[in-house]
């Protein structure tokens, strides 16, 4: 467990930033909030690279009570990879990386085998200034998990980096997950939702709240919910891949879902973004159209805009959001409980 209740104030300014939350130590926890909202500063108390007041417990270890730091940032045993690699210029990969080997005692990882899972070996001797972007990322993460940590944190680790460095970084880090866990900001809610089980919602200097993604994203009391309402995420069951019509046949809930897909998936469940824009309500199944998926649901809530209303329809244990218009809610006369056809215009997938 972490369990934190931290002040930070700032010299030259009246801003106190209060942090307060208990989360379970497994997996990747995701950061997530509005830009400024302050969750790079939480991180940094956490490192103890931030003077605060309060207290930090991890795994029922003291690092902090009132005004005195117990264990001093270098003894947290913390893994830290930022948004910039920052590497030292002046020395080649394998010689950074040895860096972090000398500072640990008996790392379970090795920078050979790093340097195979992660795809790094033939740079081994290159200096860091010739390394690419993503390259340099791979490096920093090694070095993460060089010093042996007990914990991982990183700060949008991922946010600079292409489409293709992004998708073989994603699964190495969330099997990495399995074994050390990871606090992990990110604005992305693609990967919030790949890697995650558990979010810490930050919002205006505060913990506003700590759950599952998925609840938190439901949940129209957070000032999550304008953003969550473009659109969500839902789990899908893959049955077969359609080769020839580049679809794959899924199941979501029960009932059939299908998804373009330029390649046969991975595994065998994928994710799939449906925007609430791309849903059209119907109180029967639209016949003889152009669209493929329809999902029967049920109004389970519903939030009134100026001209829009935003449904929350619940398959048989996930949901998904459908933006109509005003005059088509009250047309359809819908209310909790009403039970709708969801047809999906188009979907996106996220793994
Ligand atoms: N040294 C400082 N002095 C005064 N205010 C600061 C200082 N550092 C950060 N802040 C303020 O604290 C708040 C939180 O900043 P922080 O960088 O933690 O936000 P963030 O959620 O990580 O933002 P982003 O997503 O944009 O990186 C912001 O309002 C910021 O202006």
């Amino acid at each position: 467990m972490l369990k934190f209740d931290v002040i930070k104030k700032f010299k030259h300014s009246r801003k106190e930033l209060h942090f307060q939350g208990e989360i379970k130590l497994s997996g990747v926890c995701a950061i997530f909030g509005d830009s400024g909202a302050g969750k790079t500063t939480l991180l940094r108390c956490l490192l103890g690279l931030e003077p605060c007041f309060g207290d930090i417990n991890i795994n029922q270890q003291a690092w902090l009570t009132g005004d005195k730091c117990l264990v001093p940032a270098e003894r947290r045993r913390i893994g830290v990879v930022f948004q910039e690699p920052r590497l030292f210029p002046h020395l080649n990969v394998q010689q950074n990386l040895q860096l972090a080997v000398n500072k640990s005692n008996q790392s379970v990882f090795t920078i050979n085998k790093l340097a195979k899972d992660l795809g790094f070996e033939s740079l081994l001797t290159q200096q860091t200034t010739q390394l690419s972007g993503g390259q340099k990322q791979r490096i920093a993460i090694a070095r993460a998990l060089l010093i042996n940590p007990q914990l991982l944190v990183m700060d949008e680790p991922l946010s600079s980096l292409d489409k293709s460095s992004k998708k073989k970084l994603l699964p190495f880090l969330k099997k990495i997950s399995e074994t050390i866990p990871i606090l992990y900001v990110t604005h992305s809610e693609h990967e919030l939702f790949y890697l995650s089980k558990q979010m810490i919602l930050i919002h205006e200097g505060a913990v506003e709240a700590i759950g599952q993604p998925h609840q938190l994203f439901l949940d129209s009391q957070l000032s999550l919910i304008k953003f969550a309402q473009q659109g969500l995420i839902l789990n899908v069951q893959v049955n077969r891949f359609d080769s020839q019509e580049a679809l794959i046949e899924g199941d979501v809930d029960g009932q059939p879902l299908y998804v373009s897909a330029e390649h046969p998936p991975l595994g065998d469940s994928i994710q799939v973004k449906i925007n609430s824009r791309d849903v059209i309500v119907a109180m029967k199944p639209i016949q003889e159209s152009s669209l493929l998926n329809c999902l029967l649901t049920e109004v389970v809530d519903y939030r009134e805009e100026p001209e829009a209303v935003v449904l929350t329809l619940k398959l048989q244990q996930q949901f998904i959001y459908a933006y109509i218009t005003l005059r088509s809610f009250n047309n359809l006369n819908l209310s909790i409980g009403s039970q709708v056809y969801a047809h999906v215009k188009t979907m996106s997938i996220i793994n």
